[in-house]
């Protein structure tokens, strides 16, 4: 879908981006950094709006050096900015954004329905949008993204200025995007842990700079890390401490680290697995003690954790660089 090759872009003051070289395919793909990590110049140079200072670049097997038009034509935009007209409904605006594409009008009308309601705009479509919600204006830009059928969407920050709930149904929305319709994605975000559940790949940058591309199955496989959680007793009125005395005495190697539990139940205990055995010695080691088993599981990747210095490394865990 895209492809890059030692792409920069260099500003007077500034490199927004420094040989990056990425080979994205179909799906919904995140491209995570920092505030000015370059994401919005990417996004930029693929649709053909920002000529690079070096590289390549191709998006849909066109070259963005020269096929600006043609990729404009097949991949929609969302951008980042608030860029609605007040005084115009979104039905308006979205129909306008259609004709603008080269549908006829009819085509226009129709697309334009179904957008929305994709999007999850109804009766407030008729309203002029200056009296929308952040929520119904990121809705708004989606749709216009998405009006003229495109094979790719590109999404500048879709989640920007929303809250939670907001946040998750925009994410929804746009998984659906490559679900229901089969369009792909790239979209931005400066929060890595948002793009877990909606993304199939992650690109992560840093000062344009990249730092890491992967499934992100592989950033969130399992670990060795084995999370125990056990009630108290009345022998053991701290169940987790003793069972903490009893597994560091039966050798199995232990986190410092506890996390909170279940109200009613202890701390978690963080220990790390070698095979089968060690959770023979923790089942063997909770009946030992009388405690009842809350949960024992194995613990998966959070994509934060892989940027963040290991306890070996820092005291205690620290901000995501991009945040
Ligand atoms: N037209 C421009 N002229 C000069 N510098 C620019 C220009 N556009 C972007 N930059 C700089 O390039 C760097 C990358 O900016 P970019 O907007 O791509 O980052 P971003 O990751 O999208 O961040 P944000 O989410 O804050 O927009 C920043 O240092 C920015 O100041």
């Amino acid at each position: 879908m895209i492809a890059t090759e030692s792409l920069s872009k260099r500003f007077p003051r500034v490199t927004a981006l420094d040989r990056l070289s990425l080979d994205i395919g179909p799906g919904v793909t995140g491209l995570v950094g920092a505030n000015g990590a370059g994401k919005s110049t990417m996004i930029k140079i693929l649709l053909g709006l920002s000529p690079a200072s070096e590289g390549r670049a191709e998006v849909l097997g066109l070259d963005v050096s020269k096929d600006g038009p043609a990729i404009r034509e097949r991949v929609g935009y969302m951008p980042e900015h608030d860029c609605l007209p007040p005084d115009v409904s979104a039905t308006e605006f979205v129909v306008h954004m259609a004709r603008m594409s080269g549908l006829p009008p009819a085509a226009a009308r129709e697309r334009t329905a179904d957008t929305l309601r994709h999007v999850g705009l109804y009766e407030e479509r008729y309203r002029p949008m200056g009296g929308y919600s952040t929520g119904m204006k990121q809705r708004v830009k989606l749709a216009q993204a998405l009006v003229h059928d495109p094979q790719l969407v590109l999404l500048d920050e879709p989640t920007n200025g929303l809250d939670p709930v907001g946040r998750d149904d925009m994410l929804g929305l746009i998984r659906r995007v490559w679900t229901d319709f089969g369009i792909s994605v790239l979209v931005t975000s400066h929060l890595l842990g948002e793009l877990e559940r909606t993304c199939d790949h992650v690109v992560v940058i840093d000062g344009g700079r990249l730092l890491r591309s992967s499934s992100t199955r592989d950033f969130t496989q399992t670990t060795t890390t084995v999370a125990v959680e056990v009630t108290d007793s009345d022998a053991h009125p701290d169940g987790t401490a003793a069972l903490r005395a009893a597994l560091a005495a039966a050798g199995v190697a232990l986190h410092a680290r506890e996390e909170e539990g279940l109200p009613g139940a202890g701390h978690v205990l963080l220990l790390e697995a070698t095979g089968e055995e060690t959770y023979d010695i923790v089942r063997d080691a909770v009946a030992d003690l009388g405690l009842g088993l809350v949960r024992m599981e194995q613990r998966r990747h959070h994509i934060a954790e892989v940027f963040r210095p290991g306890p070996a490394e820092a005291g205690q865990p620290l901000e995501v660089r991009a945040r």
